[in-house]
């Protein structure tokens, strides 16, 4: 979910699915079931792939216009594409994909240590809107430092906290470049305020756990949505297909690549590319006999900058499409939206 932080404020004690999964039910209850038609498994077209970006080709000299081209392309027509020679080391993937595995493998009880708490934002538990997902995580903010609950962070897998704090650096080192590159691809010029902001910006980590589902086609890991980041990388932990993309009214799944790294425009880059670059509206889909693991990283600039779109971008004939609001500002509108109204929408002058 864009951040589970809404769901939890008015959060319910839910099940555990993994719990659920773990009596092998032939059927799935009906709190879970989607009344929405069959959820459908396989994109309409499989010809349809997510674009490739590859990070080397954008930092060399003699390569850059051109994948920058490609960047582009995928930002404006998908809203979403896989980062490849990323820089962050495959040894720093696997040690938080291991941790997250270990962590998701302990007993019910002892992952309860640190469940969610009344009034707490993080931990342990569910999102929970209006039907129930098939999906149990883990939710902690790691950056800034000071917005840390300690408490929350997992000390079993031992190397659990070293590992999602060294990940978490790694996260935030790159998304300083990518929001350089995709600026690059946008024709603005980041200004420097802009990229320290990524630097100082705020980093929310989300790690989700699908457990096999009996009745995949009737229900939902995620629901569709849109992030309200302004990046978000996705790390997948295994070979399994999930994250689907809703691209020209067809559902696409995103199909994990080895070394790869998600990565998806969220609403605030909508706003600061006036439209131009969308948040893409995405779900996750289940699987009958196999769990799926991810790893989210939902990354915002730090709270000091504005969000509107960037001035070169508006000029004659190019009016802005969104409002200009602090960051206070647009958490208040996310926070108090309606679920039945379309929270960027609501952001459009
Ligand atoms: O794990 C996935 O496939 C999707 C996760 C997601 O969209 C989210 O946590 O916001
Ligand atoms: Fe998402």
């Amino acid at each position: 979910m864009a951040d589970p932080t809404t769901n939890l404020e008015s959060s319910l004690q839910v099940p555990s699915v993994q719990e659920l999964a773990i009596q092998r039910p032939d059927q799935v209850p009906p709190r879970y079931i989607r009344e929405d038609g069959e959820i459908e498994a396989c994109p309409s077209d499989s010809s349809l792939r997510v674009p490739l970006i590859d990070m080397a080709k954008l930092v060399n000299a003699e390569t850059r216009a051109q994948e920058l081209q490609k960047l582009h392309l995928a930002c404006s027509n998908w809203g979403v594409f896989q980062l490849v020679n990323h820089g962050v080391s495959d040894e720093s993937l696997d040690k938080m994909r291991d941790q997250v595995e270990r962590f998701f493998e302990l007993p019910f009880k002892e992952k309860m240590r640190w469940a969610q708490r009344p009034g707490t934002l993080q931990g342990y538990g569910q999102a929970f809107v209006t039907k129930l997902d098939w999906n149990d995580m883990i939710f902690l903010k790691t950056q800034p430092i000071q917005n840390r609950n300690l408490d929350l962070w997992p000390q079993n897998p031992p190397q659990f906290r070293e590992s999602l704090e060294r990940y978490s650096e790694e996260m935030r080192e790159m998304a300083s470049s990518v929001v350089k590159f995709i600026c690059m691809a946008l024709g603005v010029e980041a200004s420097k305020l802009l990229l320290e902001s990524f630097e100082e910006g705020q980093y929310n980590i989300r790690m989700n756990c699908f457990p096999p589902c009996p009745e995949p086609e009737r229900v939902l890991g995620i629901v569709p949505h849109a992030d309200n980041s302004a990046i978000t990388f996705l790390l997948e932990c295994g070979h399994l297909p999930g994250l689907q993309v809703l691209n020209d009214g067809k559902w696409v799944f995103v199909q994990p690549i080895e070394g790869a790294i998600v990565v998806n425009i969220g609403q605030i880059f909508e706003v600061l590319s006036n439209g131009i670059y969308k948040a893409p509206v995405h779900r996750a889909v289940v699987n009958k006999l196999k769990e799926r693991l991810s790893i989210v990283t939902f990354c915002y600039p730090s709270p000091c900058v504005d969000i509107a779109p960037f001035e070169n971008l508006i000029g004659e004939g190019n009016p802005p499409l969104y409002k200009t609001m602090t960051n206070a500002e647009y958490f208040h509108k996310f926070f108090n939206r309606k679920l039945e109204e379309s929270f960027i929408d609501n952001l459009k002058m």
